[in-house]
């Protein structure tokens, strides 16, 4: 089938590719001409394992760029994948997702023969029906379910195996309110679903299919921060907090996955997602209060750790190695990276502090230009009297003679991966 995608960032970019390597046409259109020229060289913008050969496999035959939304009026369907950000206080902010979706409103009013819309981002529940569908009637000059169909494919894949997780899902959600959307959306993804006979298909309602993907990742943040609250009662009562969540992982309707415990959840999405569906919820009339307490335990364990780091030694004139910038390891993303709280409350209360991460630095430089950064681990520690573990990357595991050149060897371990030997002053978050 012929398919555009609008919006070529980490989600754009990914299932451009993938959906190319699945035998589609494809066109990305996005307003960043760096972007759309980077695509059209072959290359990708944006850094995903396995993401640059399958755009240099495929562009200029199956895949291509362009900032032209004309493009659009040559495939069968289009999928909106822009960004969701949070406003100031929690809400979504569908700027981005109107301006793009009047103009692609604008650019069906030239289509002939019906067309499928496809929300791809993460939008609150009614979003698609109420305000995409709505605008695309109004600048299109067509009807929804005549002119054009609406549907909703939420998107499950994460940052670090982008790839591997579009075209090996556990499950596949496709939301629709006609049956020529729902035909469309099975068309689209039966190559995707023979590659990977093990996904579920979930066919449902528009609305349910916007809900599933805020239910999926409110429910995996809520349990890594369930999964703190029990290593942080654990701590009180000397307790091995990871022989526990291990052990309770073995129950198959608890499951292993996400129950790492340390100092909490970030990212792009899972801080302004869990935000979004508190605030909607708040806006209809419902507390949510399990939300809340898994934000509330998630915004506590950098606090918890540094509280930790104060019975060892005072930060105030003390120099500190942050180990870790990243939100999470294999990304240079910062973004709500638990580093931020932490090195904003050094600062506040007078530590000279020293950050290292493996790809990170260049992008937390540019959230923090005054702090220092080092080129290695092993530089960071170098004259340290205290180093913080905040990111769970491997070289931090196999660090040990490092921390001999510390002035004071106290590591305080965010995520529970240094290993414990004497000469070290070890202590855990959890
Ligand atoms: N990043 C992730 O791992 C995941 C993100 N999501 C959701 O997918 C959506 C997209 O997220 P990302 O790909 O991370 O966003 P992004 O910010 O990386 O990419 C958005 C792209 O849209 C382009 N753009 C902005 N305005 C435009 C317009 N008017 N016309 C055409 N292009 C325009 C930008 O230049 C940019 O390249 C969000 O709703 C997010 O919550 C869902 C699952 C995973
Ligand atoms: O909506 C999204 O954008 C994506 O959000 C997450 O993906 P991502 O943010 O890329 O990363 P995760 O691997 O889920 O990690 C998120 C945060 O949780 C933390 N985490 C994860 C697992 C764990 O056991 N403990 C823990 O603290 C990580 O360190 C990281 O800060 C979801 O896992 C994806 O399914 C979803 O599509």
């Amino acid at each position: 089938m012929k398919l555009s995608i609008i919006g070529s960032g980490y989600v754009g970019t990914t299932i451009a590719a993938c959906f190319a390597d699945l035998g589609h046409d494809v066109v990305n259109v996005d307003i960043d001409e760096d972007v759309v020229a980077t695509l059209n060289a072959g290359q990708s913008p944006i850094h995903e394992p396995g993401l640059d050969e399958l755009v240099e496999r495929h562009a200029g035959d199956r895949l291509r760029a362009t900032t032209d939304y004309d493009a659009v009026l040559d495939t069968d369907a289009t999928f909106l994948a822009l960004s969701t950000p949070s406003d100031d206080d929690g809400h979504i902010d569908l700027s981005v997702m109107e301006a793009a979706t009047k103009s692609l409103g604008a650019t069906l009013a030239e289509k002939d023969g019906s067309h499928l819309v496809v929300t791809k981002s993460t939008v609150i529940p009614t979003t698609t029906e109420e305000v995409i569908a709505p605008l695309l009637e109004e600048h299109s000059g067509k009807t929804e379910g005549e002119g054009f169909d609406v549907g909703m494919n939420p998107e499950f894949l994460r940052e670090g195996s982008a790839v591997d997780d579009f075209l090996d899902p556990d499950k596949v959600v496709l939301g629709s309110r006609t049956d020529r959307g729902a035909e469309t959306l099975r068309e689209i993804f039966d190559p995707l679903l023979e590659r990977a006979p093990e996904a579920a298909l979930v066919e449902t309602g528009i609305r349910e299919a916007e809900m599933i993907k805020y239910a999926n990742n409110a429910f995996l943040a809520a349990k890594i921060s369930l999964a703190n609250d029990l290593a942080n009662v654990c701590k009180e009562y000397g307790v091995d907090s990871y022989e526990v969540l291990d052990a309770i992982g073995l129950d198959s309707r608890i499951g292993a996955e996400f129950l790492a415990a340390g100092v909490g959840w970030g990212g792009s999405c899972f801080p302004k997602d869990v935000a979004a569906i508190v605030a909607a919820a708040r806006d209809a009339g419902y507390d949510p209060a399990m939300l809340e307490a898994a934000v509330e335990v998630n915004d506590r364990q950098p606090v918890r750790m540094l509280d930790i780091l104060r019975e060892r030694v005072d930060p105030d004139g003390a120099r500190v190695a942050v180990l870790g910038l990243a939100f999470k390891p294999g990304t240079d993303d910062v973004r709500n990276s638990r580093a931020i709280p932490l090195v904003d409350a050094l600062r506040d209360a007078g530590a000279d502090v020293v950050g290292y991460d493996p790809v990170a630095t260049a992008n937390f430089r540019e959230k923090f230009p005054d702090i220092d950064y080092a080129d290695s681990a092993a530089d960071a520690l170098a004259g340290a009297d205290a180093a913080l573990v905040v990111t769970d990357w491997d070289e931090f595991a196999a660090l040990d003679d490092e921390f001999d050149a510390m002035a004071d060897p106290v590591v305080v371990d965010g995520r529970r991966i240094v290993t414990r030997r004497d000469g070290i002053v070890y202590e855990s978050l959890v």
